[in-house]
């Protein structure tokens, strides 16, 4: 491994030089285990803890299938769907990793009795599997977490509709939180060199979600002047929706749950800011009964903000908690777009809202290749930044994804895989120096 990092921080390495490389036995990983999956039993969700379940293992390197690469991860960062795995909500991600072994005699390596997760990395290819032409052992990339097979002609207009769709290192082994990943060719896409590893290793999973959900026709569709509602709006997904509305012209109002949240928004550009915590908005009454008239207290909160007008556009993620009040602040005809449920995923609202007002909800979940690639590039073009907040070291991994379980981060936390500090990776100094203050927005508040 120490040769591996050797070549990458040299500036003098070549393509054949990394092709040479011999490459290790086995890397460390973040995994949990399948032999753990009941650890948590009993416990409500916000006492299940990732620092329990979340080991870092000594794991054999996998065997290179065709159109695969191996990855030296230089860094990673944590994703929801991490969280998620770690308390085993709502389910076990072994039964992913089961299912997708049945499919082929390549696939059963990820049925293992331990699970290597982590959905983002920015690192260096170090092999390419048969028919694999356009990487090369050497090159500096960025992985979507997009895996499918295409051999059935469902996914071949709209890659997310691939019914072998997985999301890599969440349904599939071999992820990003460890210092070697193993991914399909077609995830790669260049590292923007006007950023750190760790920093380049952020965006990807929640700037390509927030792409299709916001911006891309599969999505809602954005177009300039939209009101956008955006939910944890400095979070993951909201602090690229965030920027996403603003470049695009739109106008996003903020919900955020802190005064220095709302500070990092109106630093971004936002000026219609919502602290839900202050404003103190009990969308509940008790866990069955919703309350209308806080629906309605918070749509004059935004017709204030907005003079008068209602929103286009819900960014919907909260789920159960906030969806009534998403679905009855939409204006007439507009669009509610949810890709997730992170306070329960059975919704209620009241739908006379819905089809009285010809409202329309749209599911949409991570992005197709063209849209991981389109959203790449704005990052690899500084339209859109990284909103890394902190760093953590692979061993600390568990500390992180403990943060984002409490909520107690901002934007995008990162982890150091092989390299050994922060700020390494940088190959384009006069693009960084002209975003060097959007790159450092969230960093250490
Ligand atoms: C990029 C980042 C993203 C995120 O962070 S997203 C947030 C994290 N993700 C989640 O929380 C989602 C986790 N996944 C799940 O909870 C489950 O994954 C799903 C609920 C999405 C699906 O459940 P399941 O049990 O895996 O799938 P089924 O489709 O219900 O299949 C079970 C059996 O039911 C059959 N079936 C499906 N649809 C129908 C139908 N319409 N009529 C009759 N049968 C149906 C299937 O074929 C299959 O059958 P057979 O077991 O024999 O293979
Ligand atoms: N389907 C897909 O492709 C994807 C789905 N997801 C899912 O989306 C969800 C959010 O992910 P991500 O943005 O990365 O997570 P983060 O935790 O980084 O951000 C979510 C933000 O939502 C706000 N929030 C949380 N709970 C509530 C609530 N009950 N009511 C109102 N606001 C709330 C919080 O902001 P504040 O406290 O400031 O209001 C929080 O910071 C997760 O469930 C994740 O699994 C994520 C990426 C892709």
């Amino acid at each position: 491994m120490k040769d591996i990092l050797d070549a990458i921080q040299s500036p003098d390495s070549t393509p054949a030089d990394f092709a040479a490389l011999p490459l290790p036995e086995s890397y460390r990983a973040i995994t949990v285990h399948k032999d753990e999956t009941e650890m948590f039993a009993g416990l409500q969700t916000r006492d299940k803890d990732p620092r329990k379940s979340l080991h870092l293992d000594e794991v054999a390197v996998p065997e290179l299938g065709p159109g695969e690469a191996l990855v030296a991860v230089m860094a990673s960062s944590v994703n929801y769907n991490s969280v998620w795995t770690s308390i085993f909500e709502p389910m076990s991600t072994f039964g992913f990793l089961e299912r997708y072994g049945r499919l082929s005699e390549l696939t059963r390596r990820h049925d293992l009795p331990y699970h290597i997760i982590g959905s983002d990395l920015a690192g260096v290819v170090l092999r390419t599997g048969p028919g694999v032409n356009a990487w090369k052992p050497g090159e500096e990339v960025v992985a979507h977490c997009l895996s499918v097979e295409l051999e059935s002609s469902d996914g071949h207009n709209d890659t997310m509709l691939d019914p072998e769709q997985r999301i890599w290192g969440f349904e599939t082994n071999f992820g990003g939180l460890a210092e070697v990943a193993l991914v399909k060719s077609n995830q790669l896409m260049p590292k923007p060199g006007h950023l750190s590893w760790e920093e380049a290793a952020a965006p990807g999973l929640v700037n390509s979600t927030a792409y299709r959900q916001l911006v891309s026709r599969n999505g809602a569709g954005m177009k300039q002047g939209d009101n956008v509602l955006i939910w944890g709006a400095s979070g993951g997904l909201g602090s690229y929706a965030t920027q996403f509305a603003l470049a695009g012209g739109a106008n996003p109002i903020c919900v955020v749950s802190s005064p220095q949240k709302a500070e990092i928004c109106r630093a971004m550009g936002a000026e219609a800011i919502i602290d839900r915590n202050a404003e103190g908005y009990r969308f509940w009454r008790d866990e069955h009964t919703q309350d209308p008239k806080e629906w309605k207290r918070f749509g004059k909160r935004i017709r204030e903000l907005t003079g008068g007008e209602d929103v286009d556009i819900v960014f919907e993620h909260p789920g159960r908690e906030t969806f009534g009040a998403s679905v009855y602040v939409t204006r007439k005809g507009g669009t509610i777009v949810t890709c997730a449920s992170t306070s329960g995923y059975h919704h209620e609202y009241d739908n006379r809202y819905l089809w009285m007002s010809l409202k329309r909800i749209i599911g949409s979940h991570f992005a197709n290749y063209r849209e991981a690639w389109e959203a790449n590039r704005l990052v690899a073009k500084g339209k859109i930044h990284p909103t890394l907040s902190k760093v953590y070291s692979l061993e600390e991994t568990g500390q992180a994804a403990y943060d984002v379980h409490r909520n107690l981060h901002q934007g995008k936390v990162g982890v150091l895989c092989l390299a050994p500090e922060e700020g390494l990776g940088v190959r384009d100094e006069e693009m960084r120096a002209k975003h060097l203050d959007a790159i450092n927005r969230f960093r250490n508040i």
